[in-house]
């Protein structure tokens, strides 16, 4: 049984978002200080879980009783499931403008700094922009390894990119479609949070296009590219030639209209 206290204390930073036949378990703000470039900066972390009828019933059907929602929570296995985040800079709800990353998750990138892609700079880069332009939201979406493959998809299409294959092409070779990313959640998200239009960075003109398929009213778009190496130069080639990702703005972070 959850103390009543704990449920009141936890009341107001746990929400409810419908989300089709599911539910989305929203939790935050919670307070971040993350270190950039030997300056603290305070951010504002969200996170949320899809949960679904099959995997707590009476959560879906009885949302309100904080109580009976933690317990049910606290009876599954959560570790298991897929969690993404936003990490929310400044004041997003109300600022005129405010720029938003959809970021897919990229363990090798990320996490381990892997060369080969641009995304752990991206990530980085994304963060610095969001305090320079004073607010932001950076999306950490969990379900989008490899645009959509998974980990281990992603990791036999490197080994056949190590025999010459480009990225697109050992996608498809391994059975999967090139990019098989859906960002509803993320945007149902985003109007939880601002309803105001926004700008989105990335270079991707297909995330834009599904982003406002989603319903994202996107204003402005700004270009993050990071410098060719050794390493990434053929993924980044591949983008631009393959994927059809936006050539303009490379190396410059000038705004463009949509
Ligand atoms: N399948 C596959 N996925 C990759 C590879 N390298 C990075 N990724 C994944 O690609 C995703 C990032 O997507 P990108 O297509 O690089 O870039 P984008 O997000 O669509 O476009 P931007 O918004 O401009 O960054 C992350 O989920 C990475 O895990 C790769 O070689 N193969």
């Amino acid at each position: 049984m959850i103390p009543p206290d704990v449920s009141l204390l936890l009341e107001e930073k746990v929400q409810i978002v419908p989300y089709n036949e599911s539910r989305l378990i929203l939790v935050g703000p919670v307070q971040l200080p993350i270190d950039i470039d030997n300056k603290i900066y305070l951010f504002q972390l969200y996170c949320w879980l899809k949960v679904s009828e099959g995997d707590a019933s009476s959560l879906i059907n009885k949302a309100g009783n904080m109580g009976s929602v933690l317990e049910e929570l606290a009876a599954l296995n959560l570790a298991e499931f897929q969690h993404s985040s936003v990490l929310v800079y400044g004041d997003f709800q109300h600022s005129e403008d405010a720029l938003v990353r959809m970021h897919s998750i990229c363990h090798t990138g990320d996490i381990f700094g892997s060369m080969r892609c641009d995304c752990g700079f991206q990530l980085r880069t994304s963060m610095k922009m969001m305090i320079s332009h004073g607010t932001g939201a950076l999306f950490y979406l969990a379900n989008q390894e490899g645009r959509g493959i998974g980990l281990i998809s992603k990791a036999m299409a490197y080994l056949l990119q190590e025999q010459g294959i480009d990225t697109v092409d050992a996608n498809l070779l391994l059975g999967y479609s090139d990019d098989s990313r859906d960002y509803t959640e993320a945007c149902n998200i985003l109007s939880y949070l601002r309803n105001k239009s926004i700008t989105l960075i990335t270079n991707n003109p297909e995330k834009v296009k599904a982003l406002q398929e989603s319903g994202l009213k996107i204003t402005n778009r700004t270009p993050l590219w990071a410098d060719r190496t050794l390493y990434n130069e053929k993924y980044i080639n591949t983008k631009i030639k393959r994927s059809g990702h936006f050539l303009d703005g490379k190396g410059a972070r000038e705004m463009r209209h949509i």
